[in-house]
């Protein structure tokens, strides 16, 4: 109420997304404070963070306080002084980037919001890190457009021209979109992306905040490893405490304020599989807090986590600066027995595996979806599409790996050529199907 109190002041530039709402109140209807205060509280109903201050606020990005309130510079590319009036004529889109540790859920959490969109359409751009684009083969039911930006994270594959184009694909209006999710690699920086999104001459687009997944079973000691993490957390708009399921209620109350105490103040939703509700980030988000004044990360401030990172290596501190992506393709099928024996004994560096297993003879109907996540592994059935190629396709994410030494142990898992058909060596085979069946788990039933 302050702020719009101080608008009223006669020659004052309005500097936040309220003291512009009441300029413009002020400029078009005159000043009596009632008015004033009868706009203020039915903007904060109607969801005014995510929509009036965006918009106001020139493309900053909203959070709630809990640091004190950083100079008010521009970016320098911006015009200065009184921002326009009039709001943007282009109908904007939404851009919300999906981030979060390897494995700690950002896919299925996609998912979730594909299969319950309330309508929305949504476009989807996957991220992947590794030469196979697993996540974006993952990704149900390809709403709308998806494109996947390729290999590599987003941070460094791409520039934000290129960014750009992939936007201006999803914002052309035959596309209809209503919002966009960039899903980034485990292993992206999400400032970085942030910082493009903020920058991209998209006038279509508009940045809908950062939500940030963590897995709450590997949490502590993703954070051991990497202190980054907190850096993330930092700047996210939500935190989506994830893989609750993994964690009894003590752990997870502790988790919980853990999380809370790294997101300065960010909302923390807790998760399973991904289920959180899409209202979230479909509507504007009504943050516990808001009444306390919005914290707005400048381009200023993400500016000097920029210089910050420069100084020193090329991408100091970027997690996947650290990390090591190896892909193996095979149209031979592998045999369940040696490959279970190769995710037994894994090296420990190896963080990350997922893609899929074709087990050829051992199970004709289907591919085996793998995720693997630290020691946790996980195979899901899926049935063969008509006519698809019959495929291994594996990503593996790790520091510290020998890349040609899992390669070729990989090789090694190939079913050995033989002559010809041979029932008593199916039969071994599908009972060798076993080691995967026992790492087979239901999907879980969605809400
Ligand atoms: N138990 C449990 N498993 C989950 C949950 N959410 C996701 N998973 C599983 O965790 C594994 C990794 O999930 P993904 O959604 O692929 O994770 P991701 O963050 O996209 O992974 P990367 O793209 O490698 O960074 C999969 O096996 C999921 O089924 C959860 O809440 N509980």
């Amino acid at each position: 109420m302050e702020a719009v109190l101080a608008a009223l002041e006669p020659g004052r530039e309005p500097h936040t997304g309220v003291e512009f709402c009441a300029a413009v109140v002020l400029e078009l209807c005159g000043p009596p404070r009632e008015m004033f205060t009868a706009t203020f509280c039915a903007a904060r109903v109607v969801g005014w963070s995510a929509n009036i201050l965006e918009q106001a606020e020139d493309s900053q990005i909203i959070r709630p306080a809990t640091r004190p309130r950083p100079s008010r510079s521009r970016h320098p590319d911006r015009p200065r002084g009184r921002p326009p009036l009039t709001p943007p004529r282009t109908p904007q889109i939404p851009v919300i980037v999906l981030a979060g540790f390897l494995g700690s859920g950002k896919t299925t959490l996609l998912n979730h919001l594909l299969q319950h969109r309330a309508g929305n359409r949504i476009g989807v751009i996957v991220n992947d890190f590794g030469a196979i684009e697993i996540d974006a083969m993952t990704v149900a039911g390809q709403v709308g457009s998806t494109v996947s930006l390729g290999n590599g994270c987003l941070c460094c594959a791409v520039d934000a021209s290129e960014l750009d184009t992939y936007l201006d694909t999803l914002t052309r209006p035959s596309a209809r979109l209503d919002v966009i999710v960039i899903e980034a690699s485990g292993l992206a920086e999400p400032q970085e992306l942030v910082r493009m999104l903020l920058a991209s001459d998209n006038p279509r687009i508009r940045y809908g905040g950062l939500v940030e997944v963590v897995d709450a079973a590997e949490f502590e000691g993703t954070r051991e490893r990497h202190p980054e993490v907190d850096r993330h957390l930092a700047v996210a708009d939500l935190v989506v405490l994830n893989k609750s399921d993994r964690v009894d209620e003590a752990e997870h109350a502790r988790l919980r304020e853990a999380v809370t105490a790294a997101g300065s103040g960010a909302a923390v939703v807790s998760a399973a599989y991904g289920r959180i509700d899409p209202g979230l980030l479909f509507d504007p988000v009504q943050r516990p807090d808001e009444d306390e004044g919005a914290r707005q990360l400048t381009f200023e401030d993400l500016f000097l986590e920029e210089r910050a990172a420069e100084a020193g290596a090329e991408h100091p501190g970027h997690l996947h600066t650290a990390y090591e992506s190896v892909s193996f393709t095979s149209d031979v099928p592998l045999d369940p027995r040696r490959f279970m024996s190769f995710l037994d004994t894994r090296p420990e560096g190896l963080y990350r595996i997922k893609g899929f297993a074709d087990f050829g003879a051992g199970d004709r109907d289907n591919r085996y979806a793998l995720h693997a996540v630290g020691r946790f592994l996980r195979f899901v059935p899926q049935q063969w599409g008509r006519g698809e190629p019959r495929l291994t396709q594996l990503v593996l994410i790790g520091s510290g790996i020998d890349a040609e030494a899992l390669r070729e142990e990989l090789s090694g898992c190939r079913e050995s050529a033989r002559p010809g058909p041979d029932m008593a060596q199916d039969a071994d085979l599908e009972r060798s199907m076993w080691g995967v069946l026992r790492y087979v788990e239901q999907a879980p039933d969605t809400p």
